[in-house]
């Protein structure tokens, strides 16, 4: 069938194609190379079936946005599923499944219902601060727990207490299933599902055999917050949360009802799962951003003084009296997004843009928020690998640039939980510049220890490891911080 040329791409191998082209992480640098190269929209091609990489905002909105009903489908995530995600929103295919939980997850998190949440990420926020003062080289691991424990009680209605809960457990171990299963969608599994019975010794089959092993981490987040809030509501004790909502729905439909059991373990297991990573990595690269760039940080607490003064905590309402905060937030959005390829989405038809032909089920790659993909747009931002909140400030005052579009995905696939994150960053960052300063190290000569600026691979990627000094601004604001926590936790 006679159809026009495919998009350009690099020159692949005779029948293999880009297989082994392609890196098996980090791959949104070399997407990024390529692009620079072929232009926004590339082909490449594993042993047949094609993928297609978008490096412009203006390509993900025209063809996820814009022909959404072709470009929201997925590809089959067979190493997700062999770990037991056979019920999860990220995974489906564009079709009535899909529309179900999307439906369950919006009506849970619109942005007024996400306004019931903030005395929760308040809470927590406080109880952040105050272990940040305890123990400031703690901090990757407070920033993961204060994640975990919002988007925890959120779904389940639990609250973490102590690190012997068992939900941090389980919350761990699927943490680092899922953190370690490869580029979603596209590892050699994904592309030739056979291989998802061959031994994980066997080339290509690597992830299939991590996904059996890691099963059991999967099906624990999956069975025990449900089993446990079936038990509270069976004793009359429902809670407040995503999952128990779900469950009065069921009750009341009863047969009438559109989803199953299978379908509430397998949503709160995924938003779960969704909140927790993105949120935890944001604030990573945040304070990563904060010690390499530390201006924006005093310009930020000027802002904070000015703004609340210095004898109480930011809260919600603050908000919009705080502008430069928001463009923090924003610019760590853009500088360095937590899902740097996106999700993949599949296209469920033959389509033709600026002349190229895109055929159907080809996997289509966003190469979303990360700075060498779209965000790094220099026709977009000036300057673009430089953290400068100040960009989104209107004209003369900044550079009237747009805040970054694809940290949360695109078009009917967007990242359903945006809001509840937004709060989330904005709560944790506004309290942390009020209260704390954050700076380079010392190394034992005295001499700053800069951090560099790398990142791990996965479905989300994490700064790597680095060090930073956390102290609080002044006395009055270490005292804030223990007053808040007093507050809130007795
Ligand atoms: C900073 C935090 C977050 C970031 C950067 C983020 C980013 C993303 C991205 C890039 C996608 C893929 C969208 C697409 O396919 O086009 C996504 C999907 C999703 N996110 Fe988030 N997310 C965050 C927080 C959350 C939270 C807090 C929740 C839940 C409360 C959540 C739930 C989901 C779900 C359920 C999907 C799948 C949507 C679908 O397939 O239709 N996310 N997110």
């Amino acid at each position: 069938k006679k159809h026009p040329p495919l998009p350009p791409g690099p020159p692949g191998e005779p029948l293999i194609g880009h297989l082994r082209l392609i890196p098996p992480n980090n791959q949104e640098t070399l997407f990024y190379e390529w692009g620079k190269k072929y232009g926004d929209v590339i082909y490449l091609q594993f042993l047949g079936r094609s993928i297609v990489v978008l490096n412009s905002v203006q390509a993900a909105v025209d063809l996820l946005e814009k022909r959404g009903a072709i470009y929201s489908d997925r590809p089959k995530f067979v190493i997700y599923e062999t770990m037991g995600w056979t019920a999860g929103l990220t995974f489906f295919g564009y079709g009535r499944r899909f529309q179900q939980h999307r439906r369950m997850f919006e009506k849970y998190l619109t942005p007024s219902k996400c306004t019931a949440y903030h005395p929760i990420q308040t809470r927590e926020a406080r109880v952040f601060l105050q272990n940040l003062l305890s123990n400031p080289d703690g901090r990757d691991n407070f920033i993961k727990r204060y994640s975990t424990a919002v988007i925890m009680e959120v779904a389940y209605g639990h609250q973490i207490t102590s690190d012997d809960d068992p939900y941090v457990k389980i919350s761990q171990d699927s943490g680092d299933a899922v953190q370690n299963a490869g580029p979603p969608g596209s590892t050699p599994v994904d592309l030739f599902p056979f291989l998802r019975h061959l031994p994980s010794w066997f080339p290509g089959s690597f992830y299939a055999g991590f996904a059996r092993d890691h099963k059991y981490a999967i099906d624990a987040l999956h069975n025990y917050p449900f089993e446990e809030v079936s038990k509270l509501k069976a004793e009359g004790k429902g809670n407040n949360s995503f999952l128990s909502a779900q469950l009065d729905e069921y009750e009341l439909k009863g047969s009438d009802s559109p989803v199953t059991l299978e379908d509430i373990k397998g949503a709160s297991g995924l938003m779960y799962c969704a909140g927790t990573d993105s949120t935890w990595s944001t604030i990573s690269m945040f304070f990563l951003a904060m010690v390499l760039f530390p201006e924006h940080q005093t310009r930020a607490q000027k802002e904070i003084d000015a703004a609340i003064g210095s004898g109480r905590l930011p809260e919600f309402h603050d908000h919009d009296s705080l502008p430069y905060i928001e463009c923090i937030l924003q610019e760590t959005l853009r500088w360095n997004s937590a899902v740097p390829t996106g999700v993949p989405h599949r296209l469920s038809e033959d389509d033709v843009y600026n002349g190229m032909f895109i055929p159907k089920g080809s996997l289509i790659i966003p190469n979303t928020s990360d700075p060498r993909g779209m965000t790094l747009d220099e026709n977009v931002y000036s300057d673009p690998f430089t953290f400068n909140p100040a960009r989104f400030l209107p004209k003369p005052e900044g550079n009237g640039e747009p805040y970054a579009g694809g940290p949360f995905g695109f078009g009917r696939r967007i990242c359903p939980g945006r809001h509840l994150a937004h709060a989330s960053l904005w709560i944790a960052m506004a309290s942390t510049l009020a209260t704390m300063n954050i700076t380079k190290k010392l190394d034992a000569n005295g001499k700053e220890i800069t951090p560099e600026i790398a990142f791990t691979s996965g479905i989300t990627s994490h700064p790597r490891p680095y060090q930073c000094s956390i102290k609080p601004r002044t006395e009055a604001a270490k005292d804030l911080i223990v007053q808040g926590y007093m507050a809130e936790t007795f």
